[in-house]
């Protein structure tokens, strides 16, 4: 089984404006209310790709509760643990008609040690083949090493591991050598304290966050595709497919879906990067998380370039 650990979870309230102005009333023309979250994002595409997971993590007060009723609507198990107080955040995503999006992201409710406890008794509980995913940001209050914990619980057992997550919560986790860790560009400059200029220089990157513990890693580069660099030292540049940007948020964890699932089906790592990035693109160019069929359609075409 596949299990994705969302730490704090949102519901993400996105309002379509036809141009946002701070300091003034604006109102939106158009609305929706999506479940959310870095990790219930994998999950939801997962399932959108044929894919069973069960999402974990934690949920507070009525917006938690309509997050758990979507995602159990849309087929997806879930194995929450309920806070006692506070509420999951309401993440807010601001469209302008000029393509820019804005993103306002709540700090969420606190999470207690006997919270943080009852998560690592489930990951302990996971079973050799099992796949645990961390990914996202934690509330303030908890501790930057709990993605450590939550690898270090799953140790032992034959569990692929990966991580999606800023340096903080990353490195912690690397002792316990994550298959797969998806940075983006920014986020890869952030772990190595250094802007990557050249190719040369993200390729070098890469590598260096290889040798500090990374199996494999996927550089999301938004429209440039990404850089993949393999445990087994194989280098790929992917290009991103060309078409109508619709809504980038969660395309990143389209992308760890999208390599996931293609995991599952026997494909080599180079057919699961691929797919990551069809995955991702397929997303950028959907209001919505990205559906099957306009993965594998872009998939063949990246597919033809890539893996001729
Ligand atoms: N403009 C675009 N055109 C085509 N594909 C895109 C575009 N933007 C994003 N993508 C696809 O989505 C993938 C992930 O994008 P990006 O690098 O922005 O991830 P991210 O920063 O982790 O995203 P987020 O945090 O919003 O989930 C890219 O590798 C690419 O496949
Ligand atoms: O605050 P975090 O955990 O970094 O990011 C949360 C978030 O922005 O990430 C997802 C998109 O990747 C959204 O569904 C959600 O609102």
């Amino acid at each position: 089984m596949i299990y994705t650990v969302t730490m704090n979870p949102s519901l993400d309230y996105v309002m379509v404006l036809k141009e946002a102005r701070l300091g003034e009333l604006n109102r939106s023309s158009r609305e929706m209310h999506l479940s959310g979250g870095k990790g219930i994002n994998v999950s939801i595409v997962l399932n959108n790709l044929g894919i069973r997971s069960t999402c974990l993590g934690f949920l507070a007060g009525y917006v938690g509760r309509e997050i758990e009723r979507e995602l159990r609507q849309r087929g997806c198990h879930t194995d929450f643990i309920e806070l006692e107080s506070g509420c999951t955040r309401i993440n807010v995503k601001v469209k302008e008609v000029c393509g820019r999006e804005s993103e306002l992201n709540g700090n969420g409710p606190e999470i207690d040690e006997r919270g943080l406890k009852r998560l690592e008794e489930k990951v302990s509980a996971l079973q050799d083949q099992d796949t645990l995913i961390l990914s996202g940001n934690v509330p303030q209050g908890v501790a930057a090493d709990v993605y450590g914990r939550l690898a270090a619980a799953a140790q032992g057992k034959r569990v692929t591991l990966v991580v999606d997550a800023e340096k903080s919560l990353l490195f912690p986790a690397l002792p316990y050598r994550p298959f797969l860790i998806k940075p983006n560009l920014s986020e890869l400059s952030g772990m190595l304290g250094k802007r990557l200029k050249t190719r040369e220089e993200l390729a070098e990157g890469s590598r260096e966050l290889q040798e500090k513990g990374a199996r494999n890693i996927l550089v999301s580069l938004g429209r440039d595709g990404a850089f993949f660099l393999s445990e087994n030292g194989e280098e790929l540049w992917i290009n991103a497919p060309k078409g109508t940007v619709i809504n980038t948020v969660g395309s990143g964890d389209s992308m760890v879906a999208g390599f996931i699932s293609s995991r599952e089906c026997g494909k080599s790592l180079r057919e699961c990067a691929c797919y990551a990035v069809a995955a991702g693109s397929a997303g950028a160019f959907s209001e919505l998380l990205p559906e099957r069929g306009r993965t594998e359609q872009l998939y063949r075409e990246i597919s033809e370039n890539q893996l001729a």
